[in-house]
């Protein structure tokens, strides 16, 4: 289990605690707090005690047990979700994850090894139990067959692995349902309750499943599958919708049976390393805040892009297209990270009201200011790629774009003028994602004449290179060693495998256990998420409405000239194509 408290601080640096400790000494409250910390103190993506609220609410359980009252309906959510954790711990207390859609991709390919990893790690409670949910007939023993094939063990820590991965497996179960079918959720959380075994109960379900069943199987889990007794939370995956009337369809929806507070919707690039380093980056080294606006930044980048095309995923693909699956989330939520002020602290809603108010921030996206693509197909030597439309799930003439490429501005004072371009495309030459910051010209650079003429070739750039291959690195102006006066580019390079010898954690890893922990920091609040849509809807309207046809670009090839023509538009060069890269 992952601990936040450091042993000796806990009651001689918090004043309240020190005080409860006197206080309630009669109910042995030290020992009480030590054994809550064991087991409760989980330690949340924002390296804060997030459950020092949990353990302030122990005492005022014992409070309570003392003939003081609990909390009551009237009680925040939070108020009585910390109560609750308090009192849990009197009676034991559970918790189970139902992984609905167990049978798909998505839950094969990352959810189960997420979990397992967790519990490798010793980040899940001691006491824990995993349901697939699907409509598929399987037996715990094949559900358990089926993602024992995609567990995997850390590379650096290899001990015990596979006894761990049994130990892990027999903790799964299987219950074949409809989605839509409040019965079978309610003999779902029959034998839920029958694992819980009394104890109280906290369950998390992670949505699995194609967008239009998230109402149904809320619905269902929230009426027939609550916990009675501890917290009851739902990871939803994207899309959440497709505009931003279906996206405001689908929140109210959700929320006729969850709260807000109990819907965890999830965007995993914002779990992804890099992405959690940005802000770290940026306001923990005073280097880099001084110059993060218009002053110093020229532009920048936000590039994602796959080595592959839609395989298999045709079908989803193709009623969504490039900027709904990448850029209306990962890629904004991103730029909202990157652009937002210094939130008044690392608290989910403090950084959450940084990101809206950049959101709301944004321009109206232009037409003239996107490009879009698609691949098509392409012969290298004896290997044939297909294209976009040979795909059997993609209707013939599709005009749905695999490739786009956004330039976006922000109407504040600290982002005014400055572009900031995003690229997403699907079977490019490379599969990457990046940020990247290009700073401006040195005025009155007194090694100008060393450049030549192409200047733009001397600025420096910052590349946070979130996959594959992390690293952050700064391009940099150095001289050539030697007697004479020669410039070059390096790079001033800090590569993740060579710096931190151990595995890095896959995002999913990251938010399952913060949804598990009640962290909301990583995940979307109902209002960005409207501002989100907010901004491409007029768009991708406009697109649809007139039929606007993608540039066709060969399979494996860096994209649409288009794309070149954009950025030239702004003065800008991808800094991706420049060929000098780490
Ligand atoms: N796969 C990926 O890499 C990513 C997926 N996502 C999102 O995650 C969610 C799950 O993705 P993924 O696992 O790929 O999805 P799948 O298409 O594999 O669907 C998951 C499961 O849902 C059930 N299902 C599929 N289609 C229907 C349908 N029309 N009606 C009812 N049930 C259906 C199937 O289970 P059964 O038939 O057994 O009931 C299936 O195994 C989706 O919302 C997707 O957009 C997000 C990011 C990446
Ligand atoms: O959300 C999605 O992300 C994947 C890319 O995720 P990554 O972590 O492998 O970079 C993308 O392939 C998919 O189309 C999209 O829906």
């Amino acid at each position: 289990m992952r601990s936040n408290f450091n042993d000796g601080g806990l009651f001689s640096n918090r004043k309240g605690h020190l005080h409860w400790k006197i206080l309630f000494s009669g109910y042995n409250l030290y020992q009480y707090l030590i054994h809550a910390r064991k087991h409760f103190q989980l330690k949340s993506s924002n390296g804060h005690p997030l459950n020092a609220v949990s353990l302030q609410d122990t005492a005022i359980l014992i409070l309570g047990l003392a003939g003081k009252p609990l909390a009551n309906d009237h009680s925040e959510p939070q108020e009585i979700e910390a109560s609750v954790t308090a009192s849990s711990e009197k009676v034991g207390s559970t918790l189970s994850i139902t992984v609905v859609g167990a049978s798909g991709d998505l839950a094969k390919k990352k959810i189960f090894p997420a979990l397992f990893a967790l519990y490798y790690e010793d980040c899940l409670p001691e006491d824990f139990t995993v349901f697939g949910y699907a409509r598929t007939k399987l037996t715990d023993e094949e559900l358990r067959n089926m993602i024992s094939k995609t567990l995997t063990c850390r590379i650096d820590k290899k001990e015990n692995c596979e006894d761990k991965m049994d130990q892990f497996l027999m903790r799964c179960f299987y219950y074949s349902g409809l989605y839509s079918s409040e019965e079978h959720f309610a003999v779902l959380d029959s034998r839920l309750k029958e694992k819980e075994a009394g104890k109280l109960s906290n369950r998390l379900f992670y949505l699995s499943i194609p967008p239009n069943i998230f109402v149904d199987v809320a619905k269902c889990a929230s009426l027939r599958a609550s916990s009675a007794t501890g917290w009851t939370r739902v990871i939803v995956e994207k899309p959440f919708g497709r505009d931003s009337e279906s996206s405001g369809e689908l929140t109210r929806s959700l929320k006729q049976y969850l709260r807000e507070d109990q819907i965890f919707r999830i965007d995993h690039y914002l779990g992804k390393e890099l992405v959690e380093n940005l802000s770290v980056l940026r306001f923990s080294n005073l280097v880099f805040e001084p110059l993060w606006s218009r002053n110093y930044i020229r532009n920048v980048q936000f590039i994602f892009s796959e080595d592959f095309g839609t395989e298999g995923r045709g079908g989803y693909f193709d009623n969504y297209g490039i900027i709904r699956d990448i850029m209306q989330n990962h890629l904004l939520q991103i730029l909202a990270l990157f652009a937002m002020e210094t939130p008044v602290s690392l608290d989910a809603e403090d950084i959450r009201n940084e990101k809206v108010k950049v959101l709301r921030s944004m321009q109206p996206l232009l037409l003239e200011n996107v490009i879009v693509g698609q691949y098509k197909g392409h012969n290298k030597g004896s290997k044939s790629y297909p294209a976009y439309t040979d795909d059997p799930t993609v209707p013939k003439g599709s005009l749905t774009p695999t490739f786009a490429a956004a330039a976006l501005f922000l109407n504040n004072a600290r982002w005014d003028g400055v572009p900031f371009l995003m690229k997403a495309g699907k079977a490019l030459h490379t599969k990457r994602a990046e940020i990247r910051v290009q700073f401006r010209h040195v005025p009155g650079n007194l090694y100008k004449r060393n450049f030549g003429t192409d200047l733009d070739k001397a600025t420096n750039e910052l590349v946070l290179r979130l996959q594959p291959d992390e690293a952050i690195y700064l391009k940099i102006n150095n001289k050539v060693p030697g007697l004479g006066m020669r410039l070059d580019r390096s790079d001033l390079n800090l590569l993740y495998r060579s710096r931190y010898p151990t595995e890095i954690p896959d995002a999913y890893e990251r938010l399952v256990l913060d949804a598990i922990e009640g962290e909301r920091r990583l995940f979307i609040r109902s209002d960005e998420l409207d501002a989100a849509w907010a901004l491409f809807t007029p768009l991708l309207k406009e697109l649809e409405e007139k039929k606007i046809v993608p540039e066709l670009y060969p399979y494996g090839s860096r994209g649409p000239v288009g794309a070149h023509y954009l950025a030239a538009k702004y003065n800008v060069r991808w800094g991706d194509l420049s060929g000098e890269d780490s």
